[in-house]
């Protein structure tokens, strides 16, 4: 079977400076000679001009990384242009009449996974860097791609396969009399292992949530400038802001990069004993994301008597901020009870952004440790624990060995060390193209 030769833009489309075509596939250096006259040397930036069929398409930069040494592990070439959109519907045309292939979304990755250049957890790193927007997010893949994850997974993977080569062994040596004492071997290495692994999927849970953003949740009671403190914490005017009782219904999210860290901020329906089914409908919405979320701002009208709220007082306990609204109308509350801000006048707004920032860091510095940082992982993990948690070396060994050898294949599936075909879509089909 011959392989295709394939080519996208990989940079952004539209407008720019510089536009970057990438090839990859074996007609890759052809395409280029006949686009520009000129085979050139391996990795050296060259000036050339492109043209084809007749006709100048632009003068720019060619790169030209021969198999095995490239991303993809094929024939690469690069061609920097100049960043129009009529250059690069020329050149796209030309290089579909010279018989290249658009590439699908994530293509070259997928390319560079078959060929051994990555693993997965380094291909989703490369995505996740792409799609990085703070810098959280940023150093949480770099950490995956300088391959982190891979060898902790991989590490896992040794030690499955030499119980497994133990538990075999039990066989061989149970007329000795040393069976039973390889057994026991087994079984302490194993709960070991499972206890590694559980530790590591809750910290994952952490490391997901970087990847997606953390979740705060604005509650209190109807009126206390939920709305208003959201918009003032954006910057715009997201959601309705009325002197109306119940006018937030839906949870309402906004992103935030707060100093570096990614937060999906929501409002929610103010919570009191609805008066019709909307609302109601709104406030179980906003009990239901109070539990999910990472971190509560308990919002309370300062100018009432906020020991009043006792519905919003209720949810007050570790994953919660107390902040007074209405500081420009109200007496100062006791600092040390909760921050006093006005949504109205931009009070206070520092040091509550200071507060949850300190909050959020608190609770997901990422350590140099290598962690899973994505469900497919973390699925992965939990398909291995429960093929080890039937384990016992005490079953018929062909039995206990099945077990090991199922624990071994659901934590090959992160890196991608077996069953490889059924993984690739679901893991590349996130990726854009040019990736
Ligand atoms: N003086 C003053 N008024 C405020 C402040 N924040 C909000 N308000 C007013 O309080 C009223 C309610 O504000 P919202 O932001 O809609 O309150 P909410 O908590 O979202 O209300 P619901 O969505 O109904 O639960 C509006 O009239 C706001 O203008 C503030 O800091 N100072
Ligand atoms: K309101
Ligand atoms: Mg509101």
């Amino acid at each position: 079977m011959t392989v295709a030769t394939i080519f996208a833009l990989a940079s952004a489309p539209g407008r720019g400076g510089v536009a970057v075509f990438r090839l990859s596939g074996p007609a890759s250096a052809d395409t280029l000679h006949s686009l520009t006259g000129k085979r050139l040397q391996p990795r050296l930036a060259t000036r050339v001009r492109v043209r084809h069929g007749g006709e100048d398409i632009d003068d720019g930069l060619a790169l030209y990384f021969p198999a095995p040494h490239s991303f993809t592990g094929e024939e690469v070439v690069e061609l920097h242009l100049h960043g129009g959109r009529a250059v690069a519907a020329a050149l796209s045309q030309s290089l579909l009449e010279l018989g290249l292939r658009p590439a699908e979304a994530g293509e070259f990755s997928r390319r560079a996974f078959l060929n051994d250049k990555l693993d997965l957890t380094r291909a989703e790193a490369i995505a996740d860097l792409v799609d990085a927007e703070t810098a959280a997010q940023r150093r949480q893949a770099l950490q995956q791609l300088d391959g982190g994850l891979a060898a902790l997974v991989e590490g896992w993977r040794q030690d499955l396969i030499r119980a497994l080569a133990l538990t075999e062994a039990i066989i061989d040596f149970s007329d000795e009399g040393i069976g039973d004492d390889l057994a026991d071997d087994v079984l302490r290495q194993v709960r070991a292992l499972m206890a590694d692994m559980r530790a590591k999927t809750r910290e994952g849970q952490r490391r997901e949530r970087l990847r997606d953003g953390i979740h705060i949740a604005i509650l209190g009671a109807p009126n206390a400038g939920k709305s208003s403190l959201m918009n003032r914490i954006a910057g715009r005017e997201v959601a309705i802001v009325s002197a109306k009782a119940g006018t937030t219904r839906d949870v309402i999210e906004t992103h935030l990069d707060l100093h570096g860290w990614p937060v999906v901020l929501a409002d929610t329906a103010g919570l009191r004993e609805a008066a019709e089914d909307i609302e109601a409908e709104g406030i179980a919405r906003a009990l239901a994301r109070a539990e999910s979320a990472d971190l509560k701002m308990l919002v309370f009208d300062a100018s009432l008597l906020p020991e009043r709220d006792a519905q919003t007082r209720s949810m007050i306990d570790e994953a919660s901020i107390v902040v007074f609204n209405k500081a420009d109308v109200a007496n100062p509350v006791d600092s040390d009870a909760g921050i006093m801000v006005s949504a109205r006048t931009g009070l206070g707004l520092d040091a509550l952004l200071a507060r949850l920032e300190s909050e959020v860091a608190n609770r997901f510095a990422v350590s140099a440790e290598p962690a899973l940082t994505r469900a497919r992982h973390r699925a992965a993990v939990e398909e291995c624990l429960a093929a080890l948690s039937r384990f016992d070396p005490a079953k018929p060994v062909e039995l206990a060995a099945e077990d090991l050898r199922q624990a071994a294949q659901a934590i090959g599936r992160i890196t991608g060390r077996v069953d490889v075909e059924e993984l690739l879509d679901v893991v590349f089909a996130e990726f854009c193209i040019g990736k």
